[in-house]
């Protein structure tokens, strides 16, 4: 599991290496400069066989310091560098404060009239620069207000109205995002009206963002993506080792762990016959409505769970029993049928809610709980416990919560609400913050969909599945990929796996197989295509 960093824990790994006396400020900021000029060449290699014009843009903190790092750099490979200081140099902080001496001292020119930016003749001087790549160095981590006129004086004087700045590299975070919720302090609707326009969400929406040792929470939630373009880390001598204490010594709590492919162990059969590897229920809507719950028990036959069963109302028998072969069928009309049912103890991992109905829902709830089996709600049982009266008090450590954005609202509308605050100051309320305020409200795990899924349980434990960057997968937002995903965690609650452990696995899995199918991807491909996923695991 590789971490993803909050800005204030990327401050304490930078702090704790320069006590440990193995690095100064100093040293890693060179390091971050070379980071960035490295990630350009490897970007566009057509950028390392001439000498180009570059503008570099730096901020009154260490962002900034590694701005100028970047354009000595630059400069001592024939690069015409023009560089502009947002603040006042008196006041940089000490290793940023160097490095701008340093530019100094080989004869950099520094424009400091940053106010008359935005004037016509700067902006016409800025365009006309034609400069091959333009450096936000402006804002990192230490953003922690909105950029204000700022953001505007820069759209003017790119021009921005004509299209977005070309080629523009952003050193750690784009300048205005915020690094631990990737929301855009105080810019939220401009971004939306931008969206709507067609037009970058903000004048620092970046081509290439570098950051240094491991990504942020922000570069994946939310804006982050679409501000950041494409997000290349460099390693600036932080990773723990022989030399340096490592991440969870140096940050015990809070981590919050970008999910990665699943151990082919992990996911192998090994040994054992079909009750060992734990037998699903799904239960079904009534006929016409019957296709989700069908969806959610493929998906969970194939992710590997020895039986699956689909526990069906007399009425939609038919319909079922024509589209299954080797899906189990079991008529269950009424509640009490259910735990009747349920008697079976080898009946290990359940699913309500795809294609349900709310009502039956609603009747169904208590008894799914009261069986204390490994469970899954999704769809309209979150409707159904949405409007319970007696709320989340009967969920217990091994139910999973699978809402979208609308199910969350109804079922954790303050938290909700506080998400959709528009972020005026950083760290900004994040994804992260709600799925685990809700977590621990509901005491059990769950996971927040979207192409940014966060999931987190009651304990604190949160990862983020991120369909973004080179994971995207835009062919999953297609009808009935929720079913899937839900059947996907039912089926690994199955085999055995801990319900956060499921819901990561059977995330990753959903978004893996789609991008193997890529174009064209509907519900029904996605377990039809497991196969091919687990065997490139090596399963
Ligand atoms: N943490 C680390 O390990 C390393 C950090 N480095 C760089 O240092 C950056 C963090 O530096 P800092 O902590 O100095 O923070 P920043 O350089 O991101 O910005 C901090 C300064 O901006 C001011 N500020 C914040 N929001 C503002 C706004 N909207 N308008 C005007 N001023 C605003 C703050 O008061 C502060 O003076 C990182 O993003 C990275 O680029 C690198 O040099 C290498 C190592
Ligand atoms: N653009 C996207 N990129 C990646 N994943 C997506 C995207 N849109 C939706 N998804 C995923 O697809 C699934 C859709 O689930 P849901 O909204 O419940 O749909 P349905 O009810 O039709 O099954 C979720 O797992 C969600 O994370
Ligand atoms: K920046």
């Amino acid at each position: 599991m590789t971490e993803l960093l909050t800005s204030a824990q990327m401050r304490t790994i930078e702090q704790a290496a320069i006590a440990s006396g193995k690095v100064t400020g100093l040293e890693l900021m060179e390091r971050a400069g070379q980071g960035v000029v490295e990630a350009v060449f490897e970007e566009w290699p057509e950028l390392a066989q001439s000498s180009h014009k570059a503008v570099v843009l730096c901020g009154p903190g260490n962002n900034g310091g590694d701005g100028f790092v970047i354009a000595r750099l630059l400069r001592q490979r024939g690069w015409a560098v023009e560089v502009f200081l947002y603040g006042d140099p008196a006041k940089l902080p000490p290793d940023a404060k160097v490095n701008y001496e340093r530019w100094g001292a080989g004869g950099g020119h520094v424009h400091r009239d940053w106010e008359t930016i935005y004037k016509a003749e700067q902006a016409l001087r800025l365009h006309m620069l034609g400069a091959s790549i333009t450096v936000d160095a402006l804002f990192g981590t230490g953003l922690t207000r909105p950029l204000g006129t700022l953001h505007n004086e820069l759209w003017h004087a790119f021009d921005l109205d004509t299209g977005p700045i070309h080629r523009l590299v952003s050193v750690d975070l784009p300048s205005g995002l915020c690094g631990d919720s990737g929301r855009l302090l105080g810019m939220e609707k401009f971004a939306v009206q931008s969206e709507a326009k067609g037009v970058a969400p903000s004048a620092l929406a970046a081509t290439l963002t570098v950051t240094f040792h491991c990504r942020k929470v922000g570069h994946v939630l939310a804006q982050g993506p679409i501000m950041c373009g494409k997000v290349v880390t460099k390693d600036i001598g932080l990773s723990s080792g022989p030399k340096l204490p490592s991440v969870v010594t140096i940050l015990p709590k809070g981590c919050v762990f970008d999910v990665q492919a699943p151990f082919s162990g992990c996911i192998a059969k090994g040994t054992g016959h079909k009750y060992t590897h734990g037998h699903a229920l799904i239960l079904s809507g009534l006929s016409g409505k019957t296709g989700a719950a069908r969806l959610a028990a493929r998906a969970a036959l194939r992710v590997g769970a020895g039986l699956v069963t689909l526990g069906t109302p007399h009425e939609a028998v038919t319909e079922v029993s024509a589209q299954i072969t080797a899906i189990m069928l079991t008529e269950i009309d009424a509640p009490e049928i259910l735990t009747r049912v349920l008697s079976d103890k080898r009946l290990n991992a359940l699913c309500i809610g795809p294609g349900f109905g709310v009502e039956r829902a609603g009747e169904f709830l208590p008894h799914v709980l009261a069986a204390k089996r490994a469970t899954v709600l999704d769809a309209d049982a979150l409707a159904a416990l949405a409007e319970s009266e007696t709320g989340f008090a009967d969920l217990h450590e091994n139910c999973v919560l699978t809402p979208h954005a609308g199910e969350f609202k109804r079922l954790f509308p303050d938290i909700a609400a506080k998400l959709a605050e528009p972020p005026t100051k950083g760290p900004a309320y994040s994804k992260v913050d709600a799925t685990r305020e809700a977590a621990k409200r509901a005491g059990c795990t769950v996971l927040f969909k979207g192409p940014d899924t966060v999931i987190a349980s009651p304990n604190g434990r949160c990862s983020i599945n991120a369909a973004v960057y080179e994971r995207a997968a835009p062919w999953l937002a297609t009808a009935g990929s929720g079913d899937v995903l839900a059947g996907l965690i039912t089926g690994l609650m199955a085999r055995g796996f801990a319900p956060h452990h499921a819901a990561e696995t059977a995330a990753w899995l959903h978004v893996e197989a789609a991008r193997s199918f890529g174009p064209g991807l509907i519900a029904e491909d996605l377990p039809e295509e497991l196969p091919k996923v687990f065997r490139a695991l090596g399963a």
